[in-house]
């Protein structure tokens, strides 16, 4: 239990060995929290801006699915933050490694009766009727291909008026400015704690596995499937949050 507490740091790319393509296997849900803290730029800032986006839009007994939920670190976050409002709270992944981490997380919060964790791949997701999804960082994983259905299908399942809010790594058009915005975020990784060699093998084992879209390659994808408006709510060089809503 301690463990949660103080996550096990993210040491998985310090070894000499190569490279595997990058994967939800256990050894990544092992030390995942301290990874999206030291590798998501202002990771905690996007769920806080999540739930204040969350409180102005949901009506009591409304439905919040996390999609890609992970460890459930937003969804528990997102539960202390919305105390109070009569949510059902849902979150959906297809690792079962990390939905065991999740589940004795919420449990360790004292959140197990108000969220649901769910084995389901998010391209089929099949839940009419509901208020708001949430897909940080996950849409970045999903085959490009699959992204038009999938948004469609997101927009059909959520009530009228119901949100979308996608939390993305992103990519440039202009190649200067790309690299800028790559060299800049690998400052970061640097300054928290990530050696040259870690960054470079972390990036090798994501290349063809997290393929990223541009702002305006994700906010067409949703205006495409009837979202209206879409918008950035935050950005910090090449990761970028955006809000999508289903006409009331
Ligand atoms: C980077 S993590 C998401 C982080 C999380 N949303 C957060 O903010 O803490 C991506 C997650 O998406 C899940 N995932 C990838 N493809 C999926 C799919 N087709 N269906 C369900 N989950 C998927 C992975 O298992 C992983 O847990
Ligand atoms: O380390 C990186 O380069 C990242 O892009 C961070 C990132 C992400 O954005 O999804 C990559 C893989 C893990 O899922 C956690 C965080």
């Amino acid at each position: 239990m301690s463990s949660f507490s103080s996550p096990p740091a993210d040491r998985l790319y310090r070894t000499d060995t190569v490279p595997e393509d990058f994967a939800f296997s256990d050894r990544v849900v092992e030390v995942f929290d301290d990874m999206l803290d030291r590798s998501v730029p202002f990771y905690q800032e996007v769920i806080k801006a999540t739930a204040h986006l969350l409180r102005r839009h949901l009506q009591p007994g409304d439905t919040v699915c996390d999609l890609g939920c992970s460890t459930g670190a937003s969804l528990i976050q997102i539960a202390r933050l919305l105390e109070g409002r009569d949510l059902r709270l849902v979150g959906i992944d297809s690792s079962p490694a990390m939905l065991e981490k999740a589940r004795l997380k919420a449990e360790m919060y004292g959140r197990q009766h108000t969220i649901d964790f769910c084995l389901e791949d998010i391209t089929r997701i099949q839940r009419p009727g509901t208020a708001a999804f949430v897909v940080n960082y996950t849409l970045q994983f999903i085959r490009p291909l699959l992204r038009p259905a999938l948004a469609e299908r997101l927009f059909a399942n959520l009530r009228p008026g119901g949100l979308l809010i996608v939390s993305e790594k992103t990519i440039l058009p202009d190649g200067r400015l790309n690299r800028s915005f790559i060299d800049i975020y690998h400052d970061l990784k640097r300054e928290r704690g990530y050696s040259e060699l870690e960054i470079a093998r972390k990036r090798e084992a994501l290349e063809n596995i997290l393929i990223p879209f541009s702002v305006e390659e994700n906010i067409a994808l949703f205006a495409n499937a009837g979202f209206q408006p879409v918008t950035p709510f935050f950005q910090w060089f090449n990761f970028c949050s955006l809000v999508a809503c289903k006409p009331a």
